[in-house]
Parts: C-alpha cells; structure tokens; sequence
C-alpha cells in the first residue's frame, strides 16, 4: 500500500470512525482527552476548516466534543460580517450615507439597512430556524422608495470576490422585497431558550459618520449566553500589536494596514484576521495583556460623552492609579481592542439607571473579550443577562477587564457609584 492510500484511508476511514466511536460512548476522561487531540488531528488534515486551534485562555484538555462544534456558525457569521463591512465601506467613501434620525434621536444610515439585510439574510440562508434580534428594521425604507432604491443598489453590489464564499452565505438577495424581508426578520424578542443571533449592522453609528471607528457586530446567543461572536472593524489597524492612542478613534478613516475581522467561539478562543475581500484569510490568536501593575493599565470609553460618564470614569481611573489617558473610540472596537491587549479595561458607567444597554451592543464583544482572558459584568458586578429580550434590562452599566484585574476595578467603581446614592 503506497503512503498516500494510507494517508487517505486514515483521513477519510479512520479518523471520522473514531470521532464518531467517541462521541457514541460515555468515555473516561483519558479516552475523551484522546478524542479531543483527534479533533485536532483532523483539523490538520481538513485545513480549510476555520476552527480556530490555538490554546485559549480558556481551553481545556477535558472539554467535550460538543464545545468544538459550531465551525460552520463561525464561518457563516464571519463571512457574513465581512460581506456586509465592506457595504458599509462603499457607503463611507462613494455615496451620500442617506442619513435618518429616529424616534430616541439617534442617527441610522443606508449602509445600517444595507448591511443588516445582508447580514440576515446569509444567516436565514445556512440557518433558516434561527431567530435574530437585529437592531434596525425595513418601516422607513418601506416609506421611502428613492431610499429603498440607494439600499437596493447597495445590497446588489456587495458581493464576496470569491465565489465558495459567497455561496456559503447564499450569494445575493432576489430582490428589493426579498431586502425589505431579510431586514424585518431581525424582530425576535429574544429570550433565555434556543438559538438566537443579535446584530448589530453598524456599531458607533455617530463614529461611521464622523469617520472614527465603528464595528459590525454579530453574535449567536445559544440558550442566552453568547456563544460566537464576530467583529468588522475596518478602520483598526491590522496589527494586534499596533499602539493604541488618542489619535485611533479621532481620525481613523480606512487605510492601509487597516480593516479587522475579530471573532471567538466559547471555549475554543479568540482570534483576529485582516477583513478582506473574498475568502478568509489567515486567523491569528488574541488575547488580554497580562498585567500585574493597574498603573499600567489603559482604559477605553466612549467618545459620545451622552452613552458613558466620562466624569465618573476618569474619577475611577484616578482611583486605581491609571495615569494614562483614556483611548475614547466610539463602538465595539473598545472590546476588539482589549481582546487583543492594545487596552486593557472597557468603562461604561451609566448616567441614568433607566437606560437598558441593547444585547446587540455587547454580546460579541463580551465573548471576545472572555475566550481573550477577560470577564465583563455589570459595574455592581453582577453577570450581564442575554437572556432576557432584547435589552440588559437586569444590568446597570457595564465593565471589562482581564480576569485577574476585574475584582480591584469593580470596587472602585462601586464605590464611586455607591458615593453618588
Ligand atoms: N444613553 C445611552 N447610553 C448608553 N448607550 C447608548 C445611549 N444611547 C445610545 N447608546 C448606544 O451606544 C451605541 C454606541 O456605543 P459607543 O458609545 O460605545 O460607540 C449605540 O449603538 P449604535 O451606534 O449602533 O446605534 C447605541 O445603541
Ligand atoms: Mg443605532
Ligand atoms: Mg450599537
Ligand atoms: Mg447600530
């Protein structure tokens, strides 16, 4: 038998059989630590697989199969994330952004629309029962028919160069209808049982306009805990080690050497890649900055001092001995940018206690930051609850930072809460 017959036959016989024998029976540990290594196995023969193998900060040898799953969510989710980042790209450089206020005053875009249609409806493609919480919805494009036009001309051209990839996100919509049903399909209430993805088509909206940094967020929540997690973050640097500074979240207008994909599974790690243009490129392991001194710390806030108070977080920067001045940039790019250890604490101390925190601005995030070494609760440090709607309703606040450091930060924020009460 020539080595290539036997290499084959192990690949394709072999392996598969084993996996299957091991998930089939109740194993001891050793056996399911045998398992595990042979996932690994075929992962070396089955490259193409965006599995991401580096050891987490959470990786255990004890895990179950059943963790390792969810590849195909992972590939769907960022292909799907980068079709739509670069619609939004298209918007920012070559259109008018088609700007609307809506009903709580907050700004929204044709690239917001463009890009959750799209987002939708290449998850209704690979994952038809799949329900998704979705930021925006298809009323004023319905009322409007020059701006359906701009968003259908949009979503028509956003298009992966690379024609496996696109087709695994279903390739492009039908139709202008088809668009206007994909975007109201982001309407599930959300909730504690199931599978459900919350979407975020464009984070930092305020930053898309003025050209800082902005993200486009996807998670799936299994069971209300966020399981997968992705991020397109076309204006931060490529580079996980680049220095982050004022200057990123002021004048971060796409660039070379810039433009993210970031992504996590539970249990399996954290990961960036360079946002491209086809099929996707190369993942690299992130993870927090392991510091022992919080005076080296730097923090990340808001730039739009009406979603965070800015007063009371330089007061609890203060407090912990951080010296540094804080790195404001406007959306998820915060927690992207802790995840890969280019910051190190997230603070978003709320001004009133009635504003409920959307689950589309943090669940991918969250997990990011969690597979990265991190933990995120609320600021009296109490779990952050998915599960419950659409909205944080149960949380006050919000606060990230690596495992290790969180307790000293969270009892300064409290206290700095408690002193206001
Ligand atoms: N008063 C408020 N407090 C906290 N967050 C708010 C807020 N008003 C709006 N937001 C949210 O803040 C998000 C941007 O966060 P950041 O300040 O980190 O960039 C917005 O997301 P969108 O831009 O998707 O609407 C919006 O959902
Ligand atoms: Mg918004
Ligand atoms: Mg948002
Ligand atoms: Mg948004």
């Amino acid at each position: 038998m020539s080595p290539h017959v036997t290499s084959s036959s192990f690949k394709y016989f072999l392996i598969p059989l084993l996996i299957l024998a091991a998930s089939l029976f109740p194993l001891p540990t050793f056996v399911s630590r045998s398992a595990t290594r042979l996932f690994q196995l075929t992962q070396h023969f089955y490259p193409s697989s965006p599995t991401i193998l580096h050891r987490s900060p959470n990786f255990s040898t004890n895990r179950s199969i059943a963790t390792m799953a969810y590849d195909k969510e992972l590939e769907v989710a960022l292909l799907a994330v980068q079709r739509a980042t670069l619609l939004t790209k298209s918007v920012f450089s070559s259109h008018s952004k088609g700007t609307l206020t809506k009903s709580d005053a907050s700004p929204v875009t044709i690239g917001d629309f463009g890009a959750q249609a799209l987002i939708i409806s290449s998850i209704k493609h690979a994952f038809p029962e799949d329900e998704v919480v979705g930021e925006e919805d298809a009323d004023d494009l319905r009322k409007d028919s020059s701006l359906r036009e701009l968003v259908w001309e949009l979503v028509q051209a956003a298009k992966l160069e690379d024609s496996a990839a696109e087709d695994k996100i279903g390739g492009p919509i039908a139709s202008s209808d088809a668009m206007l049903d994909a975007l109201d399909k982001g309407n599930s209430a959300g909730g504690r049982k199931g599978r459900i993805w919350a979407l975020d088509p464009i984070d930092g909206t305020k930053g898309f306009l003025r050209g800082g940094q902005y993200a486009v967020c996807l998670a799936l929540m299994v069971d209300g805990v966020p399981t997968v997690g992705v991020l397109g973050c076309p204006n931060l640097p490529v580079d996980d080690k680049a220095p982050l500074d004022a200057s990123i979240g002021a004048d971060a207008d796409s660039g070379e050497g810039k433009g993210v994909l970031f992504s996590a599974v539970k249990g399996q790690g954290a990961a960036s890649r360079p946002l491209g243009k086809g099929a996707l490129q190369t993942s690299n392991p992130i993870s927090m900055k392991s510091i022992t001194n919080m005076s080296d710390a730097t923090f990340c806030e808001s730039v739009e001092s009406g979603h965070s108070n800015h007063g009371d977080q330089a007061n609890i920067a203060s407090k912990l001995g951080i010296t540094k001045p804080s790195v404001r940039m406007d959306s998820q790019a915060k927690y992207a940018s802790i995840a890969r250890g280019a910051g190190d604490v997230y603070l978003r101390l709320p001004f009133a206690k009635k504003y409920e925190e959307k689950i589309w601005d943090h669940a991918a995030g969250v997990v990011i930051v969690q597979e990265a070494g991190g933990e995120v609760t609320d600021a009296w440090g109490k779990p952050l609850d998915f599960g419950i709607g659409r909205t944080l309703k149960e949380n006050n606040g919000i606060v990230g930072a690596p495992k290790a450091l969180l307790p000293r930060v969270l009892e300064v924020v409290k206290e700095v809460l408690s002193a206001k009460e």
